[in-house]
């Protein structure tokens, strides 16, 4: 079989088609370096889950090639399995067993053998900061525990690679930094390569070295956050104003591509300190009258806008995250 490349993890033309028709993945290529916290950016039904699941061997791929670790997920997913620990989305420990019995539990399905097992297990429940609720069940666990003892088991085999899906999806303000501070440790500390996924911008622009947006099955960018935000090659200009048919019109003839976005005109301008006002000359001398005026340096919003069309909006994403916990909830009572 061929090489496919160097990284920790990487992937060509890998596609996943659901029931003959779905393509949730369509054809993507990555190259993920040891050491990197790699993000995959999205909304939800981007293909993400897809994705991590075709890495960590869960999901067949329909096409296309994926090597995690140095093994194929096609042809060694034992391999690929005993590199790797995967945080999924939904919870997944036994919520009748306590947080100590789930790590233990885990650690015998790896084959680890209990001194060991139990070392670990002591050592993650520290790490997480749930040594003081090791002997209560699981049930009793609030959201953001529950997700912190997912990340432990995740951690159980000592993996080299880490895969976390959505792993603060639902979680308050306070815990998602401690989650995230968990996961900054890994990197630091163990050289752990990361990837994860995400629909929160500020996560993907905060913590990853780098993001690959994904939207509809495809990998659209891939760079830095701070190549990505420069990739959009000058600042956002938004405009409120009263006549928005003319404005776009005007403002097309001359070299300027508006999108409408709440009722406000929003463009990408370069040198807009001085081609704003010009360009407002141009509106005013039309007739047209300007209500409101907004600067920015790009945020991964409007990267995310400019390579998708669309805006990933964090409102948008709450209503989701609601109905997504819900589901969790459900599966987890059922
Ligand atoms: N088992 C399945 N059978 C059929 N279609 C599926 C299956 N799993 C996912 N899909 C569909 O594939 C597309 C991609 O879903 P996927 O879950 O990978 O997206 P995502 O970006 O991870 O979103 P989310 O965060 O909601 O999981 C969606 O249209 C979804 O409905």
């Amino acid at each position: 079989m061929p090489e496919l490349g160097e990284g920790a993890i990487v992937a060509r033309g890998l596609t996943k088609v659901y029931n003959g028709k779905l393509t949730a993945v369509d054809h993507i290529d990555l190259d993920v370096m040891e050491g990197e916290v790699f993000a995959l950016l999205g909304p939800n039904g981007a293909g993400k889950s897809t994705t991590i699941g075709m890495l960590t061997t869960l999901i067949k791929p329909t096409e296309g090639r994926a090597v995690v670790g140095g093994y194929d997920v096609s042809s060694q997913p034992e391999m690929v399995r005993r590199t790797i620990g995967v945080v999924p989305q939904e919870y997944t420990a036994d919520e009748d067993l306590t947080g100590w019995e789930n790590l233990t539990f885990i650690a015998s399905l790896y084959g680890i053998p209990g001194a060991e097992a139990r070392r670990r297990a002591q050592e993650l429940l520290e790490m997480v900061e749930l040594s003081r609720f090791a002997k209560t069940k699981v049930e009793a666990y609030s959201g953001g525990m529950r997700r912190r003892l997912e990340i432990a088991m995740g951690l159980i085999n000592s993996p080299r690679i880490l895969f976390l899906d959505e792993p603060t999806l639902g979680l308050d303000v306070q815990t998602r930094t401690a989650i995230w501070s968990y996961i900054g440790k890994l990197k630091e500390e163990y050289g752990m390569t990361i990837l994860f996924t995400t629909h929160y911008m500020e996560e993907a622009d905060l913590y990853a070295t780098r993001i690959a947006i994904m939207d509809r099955g495809k990998i659209v960018k891939i760079g830095t956050p701070r190549e990505l935000k420069e990739s959009i090659g000058g600042d956002v200009v938004t405009l409120a104003v009263d006549n928005q048919a003319a404005a776009v019109e005007l403002l097309r003839s001359l070299g300027v591509d508006p999108r409408e976005y709440e009722g406000s005109l929003v463009f990408k301008l370069k040198d807009a300190s001085t081609a704003l006002p010009e360009l407002i000359r141009a509106l005013m001398e039309s007739g047209i009258q300007v209500r409101r005026m907004e600067v920015s340096e790009p945020t991964m919003d409007e990267v995310y806008m400019e390579y998708t069309g669309r805006r990933l909006r964090d409102a948008q994403a709450s209503s989701e995250e609601v109905f997504a916990m819900r589901a969790t909830l459900r599966r987890a009572r059922s």
